[in-house]
């Protein structure tokens, strides 16, 4: 193996909201041993607070850009974006909008430049940011815009003896659930399904994926007499990806597209809309969902959840969702790498 070979990959973690549980769940990450070397993207003295609040002992060091081969737990550099306002856990102030925002372009920058390998995100307050001025509706079109690229959102849960993993990719993410009809559009769904047939090979390793495909409306529309996008808009996108190849399910009715026999016959699902399906991950895997940005020139992984801001401070977040996130990022990028070789 070529010494360049042994170098780690370097995974970007955004901090996320400064008042939520992002901070503490970085300083919990950094206490696992991964292969990876962690770049926080955040400020510096509130990685310390956050370690403190963990009851946690890091070894905080400057990012200065080099790569390394070995990280001990514990070990985490960072690139310090200063906070306007130092952090009250559980209280949003929109004077640090604009340092989250900073940290997720620095981090974006930086995986499209080769400084960074992934971006592992911790979570945002949306609403804090929109207060601050900014039109901002999640990481995904954030990250989306910055690489002007084409994205899917997906929320993937890896699985274990008993399930199967679940895969979920969304055709419309972060809007009021009236615009959604009006979203869905023949040309929107090929190209996302292409980007999800895409990710699943190269990223997933999947040679022949099969793709499930839901309905908008209650079983499906029942032939259309409970609605007609999925004679008019759903299987009209299907037919000319069925007809170069990819394997496609559907429109299948959402409430039993889930069940295990079911589940057993897909790699991924895409859904309409955002709970169309992901309360089906949430509650069977909250612990354990990652979720991802498909088509972007860069690995971007996630929590499955938000910033809890009645636990921020606390020390007691669950960190299961950012460790597995990392785990995945690392995953994709081996995967990624292979399939480019
Ligand atoms: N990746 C992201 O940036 C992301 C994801 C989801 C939600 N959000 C944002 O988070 C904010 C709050 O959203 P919400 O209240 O709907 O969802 P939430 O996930 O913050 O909270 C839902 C419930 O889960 C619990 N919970 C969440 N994470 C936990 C953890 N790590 N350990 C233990 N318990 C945990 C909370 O205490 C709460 O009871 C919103 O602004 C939303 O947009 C961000
Ligand atoms: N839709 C995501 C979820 O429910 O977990 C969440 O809002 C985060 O989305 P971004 O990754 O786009 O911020």
């Amino acid at each position: 193996m070529s010494s360049a070979a042994a170098l780690l990959p370097r995974l970007a973690v955004t901090a996320g909201e400064p008042a939520g549980i992002g901070p503490e769940l970085v300083a919990r990450l950094a206490m696992q041993p991964l292969l990876a070397d962690l770049i926080a993207i955040g400020d510096v003295d509130q990685l310390r607070r956050a370690a403190a609040r963990c009851d946690v002992t890091l070894d905080i060091r400057e990012d200065d850009g080099t790569r390394i081969a070995t990280r001990a737990p514990g070990q985490i550099r960072v690139a310090h974006h200063p906070l306007r306002a130092q952090e009250r856990p559980g209280i949003l102030d929109p004077r640090n909008a604009f340092q989250v925002l900073n940290t997720l372009a620095d981090a974006a920058d930086g995986c499209l430049d080769g400084r960074f390998d992934a971006v592992v995100t911790a979570p945002v307050q949306k609403s804090v940011i929109n207060e601050a001025g900014e039109p901002f509706s999640g990481h995904t079109e954030f990250f989306a815009q910055r690489a002007q690229a084409s994205v899917v959102m997906m929320l993937a849960s890896e699985g274990d003896a008993t399930r199967p993993p679940l895969r979920v990719a969304l055709a419309t993410t972060h809007l009021p659930l009236r615009a959604v009809p009006d979203a869905i559009g023949i040309d929107m769904l090929c190209a996302k399904l292409r980007i999800v047939h895409t990710a699943l090979q190269r990223q997933f390793g999947i040679d022949a994926p099969r793709i499930g495909v839901l309905g908008l409306n209650p079983h499906a529309g029942e032939s259309g007499h409970m609605g007609r996008e999925e004679i008019e808009v759903i299987e009209p996108a299907l037919q000319p990806l069925r007809a170069e190849g990819m394997q496609l399910i559907g429109p299948l009715p959402a409430d039993t597209a889930f069940i295990p026999a079911m589940r057993t016959r897909m790699d991924a699902v895409l859904a309409m809309y955002h709970d169309q399906a992901l309360p089906v991950l949430k509650s069977e895997a909250f612990d354990r969902t990652v979720n991802l940005t498909l088509g972007l020139p860069f690995v971007r992984t996630s929590v499955d959840h938000g910033t809890a801001l009645e636990l921020a401070g606390s020390g007691r977040a669950d960190p299961s969702s950012l460790i597995a996130a990392a785990r995945m990022a690392l995953r994709l990028i081996a995967h990624e790498r292979t399939s480019k070789a």
